[in-house]
């Protein structure tokens, strides 16, 4: 993943402990996974707004806060930039249009 990811996810992993009061993030933490998820749905559809309006900037920033939301959602599910990373590597050179033909295909089960 990016270096600014992997600064963002051990900046959040740190905002375990911290103080609500002080912590955005340790906020999120506190009110748990389904307000974070929320928050990645919410802030979901704002890019798509921005994309679908053609704002160029609004969509840099609603992107910016859609990954740090994810990022959230990441810590709080264990999952860390590297799982992603390796998912995404792992996809490298497949075609979507492929991988769905294939998906179609297979027998239910297997
Ligand atoms: N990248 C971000 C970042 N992007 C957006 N935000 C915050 O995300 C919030 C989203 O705005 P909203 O208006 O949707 O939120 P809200 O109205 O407070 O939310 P609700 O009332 O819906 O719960 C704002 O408070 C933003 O400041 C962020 N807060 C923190 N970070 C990073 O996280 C680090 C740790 O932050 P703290 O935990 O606050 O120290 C920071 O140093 C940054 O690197």
């Amino acid at each position: 993943m990016t270096a600014t990811l992997d600064r963002l996810a051990a900046i959040v992993a740190s905002r375990r402990a911290a103080d609500p009061q002080a912590s955005y993030v340790a906020k999120l933490f506190v009110k748990g996974r389904a307000k974070i998820a929320q928050k990645v749905g919410e802030e979901a559809v704002e890019a798509v707004i921005a994309a679908m309006q053609d704002d160029r900037e609004g969509l840099i920033g609603e992107s910016a806060d859609l990954l740090f939301h994810l990022s959230v959602l990441w810590a709080d599910a264990g999952i860390t930039p590297d799982d992603i990373d390796a998912e995404l590597a792992r996809r490298e050179g497949v075609s979507g249009i492929a991988e769905k033909a294939a998906r179609k295909t297979a027998t239910p089960g297997d």
